[in-house]
């Protein structure tokens, strides 16, 4: 098989996307918060509600340091962010579940999760995700271009210059690619195995927005910036 190398160009596009996925880091003092004291539900929904908050202002400061997102459309970088958010949401906190807590810290925080009124059967398929992650063992630049890849997704929602972003995404498809060959050399379809997982993402996130429609009948607060990203009255 011939040699698979990146480019000068690539390699270079790759540790921007690195860096700025690592420079926005969930502050761990929420993610600590929820592991220390005992919580009743609804002091663990707010906990979770922080949580996702930061969450979305960690995304948006990554998506903005993508190569080539600020110089998209204004209104369609606004759609790719809000059509998004829920999908590099779940591959964060996958990421974060399966690699930055040590064990016990991932079962206590699982613990909490289980115990802040949220529906069982959003639950299940939710750390069935996590687990499947985890079983990936991705390296951080392939969580980084694979979230990167989650965000340039040409058919959102009221994407109007579709090209410009299939172009992005297809550069970073190209360095995934090539990544994985690279640091999976013994796995051939270690490459479709991750895309495959994005296809996971969008069920999860058909279940995020009916989650959110009964949290907001039983009339659970969200912050400004949720209700803004998915349109919550
Ligand atoms: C932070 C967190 C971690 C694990 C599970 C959950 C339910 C949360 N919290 C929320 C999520 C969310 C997320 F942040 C990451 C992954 C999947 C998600 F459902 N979305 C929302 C939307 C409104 C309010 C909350 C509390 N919330």
């Amino acid at each position: 098989r011939e040699k698979v190398e990146m480019t000068k160009e690539q390699r270079a596009l790759m540790k921007a996307i690195v860096d700025a996925y690592n420079r926005h880091q969930i502050p761990q003092d929420v993610a600590k918060k929820l592991l220390q004291e005992q919580y009743s539900a609804e002091e663990n929904f707010l906990l979770l509600t922080e949580m996702a908050t930061s969450q979305v202002q960690v995304l948006v400061e990554f998506t903005k340091n993508i190569p080539g997102f600020l110089s998209l459309d204004r209104e369609d970088q606004i759609a790719l962010l809000k059509g998004s958010t829920v999908e590099a949401m779940f591959l964060r906190s996958a990421q974060v579940f399966s690699r930055k807590m040590p064990n016990g810290h991932t079962v206590v925080l699982e613990e909490r999760i289980r115990k802040s009124g949220i529906p069982d059967e959003f639950m299940t398929p939710m750390f069935n995700f996590y687990k499947s992650i985890g079983e990936l063992h991705m390296v951080q630049e392939e969580q980084a271009i694979l979230t990167a890849i989650t965000i340039l997704m040409p058919d959102r929602p009221y994407v109007k210059d579709h090209q410009a972003v299939e172009r992005l995404q297809e550069t970073m498809l190209n360095v995934l690619r090539k990544l994985c060959v690279l640091q999976h050399p013994q796995e051939q379809q270690y490459f479709a195995r991750l895309l495959g997982r994005l296809t996971e993402l969008r069920t999860l996130s058909h279940y995020h927005a009916e989650m959110l429609t009964s949290w907001k009948m039983n009339d659970h607060k969200f912050t400004p910036l949720l209700c803004e990203i998915w349109d919550v009255q």
